[in-house]
């Protein structure tokens, strides 16, 4: 897979880390929306929140979609929006790459005619625009859908349209909308590396909203979660999902996170000597994380006999009712070199084991149960 980066941006450590890349402080009265972000160069920022928390309006701020009521958007440096001073650059004159569930293609158009588009417009000739084209539709490996109309395309296929035209552009700054959600599972799993590759390992500047803590996993540097139109909590990815402060990114976080490297098993192996085996294909010396759910951690008195390829010795440390509220148990036991896992156990279990804090027991959990993926 090989994604050429967009010309003139320098590598992550290329920018300048004074400025920030984007600037948005904004307000939109009707929607209750207030919200201000810096976005470093080259960093990527995951937006986060439930539904109509306004990660959507805080995107469209910057794109130029919507029009705040007050307040100023900067994007390397040049004034979109100042409403203070009067100032509103459209849309299409911003140079932005934007990519939404919905890839939203001209469909009267050919494939290489929507990726060209961009670049025509932006005054390129018709030949460098469709060479240009060809270049993106090929580096996102669908070259040979290029004389397609959208509506001959799967979802997946005209996901990586909208990317590629949303690089033809060669923009300043991503702005993705969920891009991946309306995908299936298989698809969306292809997809990501894809991004990871544009957004984290050639530096673009980027802003992802995402409800998928896959993509936050493998793409974001920043996590920033917005509430009722405000930003609730702003942090480093690592830092949001070990330690977090609303109630959206603890929800996020309610699975288990193992980080470490990949090593051969599949498995992931922690910097404290722990292993946790499961399924993934993320190279060698790799950092990783293991990912599974607190259902998928069984609790036993003895060491359990059968498959399961983790299997840990573990002290119980807390007990609370689930945050479900299904009824079931959520227990939390430290394990040697892989840290606090979270477990579900339902009340009978919980009473027949002796679940209490400081009880020793045994934790397993099959490799099938456990995903592992690239870590940013
Ligand atoms: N075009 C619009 N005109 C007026 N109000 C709007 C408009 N678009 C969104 N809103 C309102 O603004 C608030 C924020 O919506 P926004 O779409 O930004 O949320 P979101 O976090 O992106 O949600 P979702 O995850 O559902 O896309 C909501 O109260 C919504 O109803």
């Amino acid at each position: 897979m090989s994604v050429e980066p967009a010309a003139g941006r320098g590598a992550r450590t290329g920018r300048a880390a004074s400025a920030p890349d984007v600037l948005a402080d904004v307000t939109f009265d009707e929607r209750d929306v207030q919200v201000r972000l810096d976005v470093a160069g080259g960093e990527v920022v995951a937006l986060l929140g439930r539904n109509g928390a306004g990660k959507s309006t805080l995107l469209q701020a910057i794109s130029g979609l919507s029009v705040p009521d007050e307040g100023r958007v900067v994007v390397g440096g040049q004034t979109f929006v100042d409403t203070a001073a009067g100032i509103f650059r459209p849309a299409h004159t911003r140079g932005l790459g934007v990519l939404t569930q919905d890839p939203l293609l001209f469909p009267h158009l050919s494939v290489a005619a929507n990726v060209a588009f961009g670049p025509r417009s932006r005054g390129r000739g018709r030949r460098a625009a469709h060479t240009s084209a060809l270049r993106w539709l090929d580096a996102l490996g669908v070259a040979d859908l290029a004389a397609r109309r959208p509506g001959q395309l799967s979802g997946g296929q005209a996901q990586r349209v909208g990317l590629a035209r949303a690089l033809a552009v060669e923009p300043a700054v991503l702005l993705l909308d969920e891009p991946l959600a309306a995908l299936d599972i298989a698809v969306a799993a292809q997809l990501r590396p894809l991004l990871r590759q544009i957004c984290r390992e050639q530096g673009r500047t980027t802003l992802i909203v995402t409800h998928d803590l896959l993509d936050v996993l493998a793409l974001a540097d920043r996590i920033a979660v917005i509430e009722g139109g405000r930003i609730v909590e702003v942090g480093t990815t690592t830092q949001v999902l070990a330690a977090p402060r609303s109630a959206f990114a603890a929800r996020l976080a309610g699975v288990n996170l193992v980080p470490g490297l990949a090593d051969a098993g599949p498995a992931v192996r922690t910097a404290d000597g722990g292993r946790v085996v499961g399924v993934g294909d993320v190279p060698d010396g790799q950092h990783a994380v293991a990912v599974f759910a607190p259902s998928a951690v069984s609790v036993f008195p003895e060491p359990p006999t059968g498959s399961p390829r983790n299997i840990w010795p573990a002290v119980v440390t807390e007990l609370a009712p689930a945050v479900a509220g299904d009824g079931a148990v959520h227990l939390r036991a430290r394990v040697e070199g892989v840290g606090l896992i979270a477990a579900d156990v339902t009340p009978a279990a919980a009473a027949e084991l002796r679940l209490e804090p400081g009880a020793a027991v045994y934790l397993a959990v099959k490799a099938q149960e456990v995903a592992i993926h690239a870590r940013t």
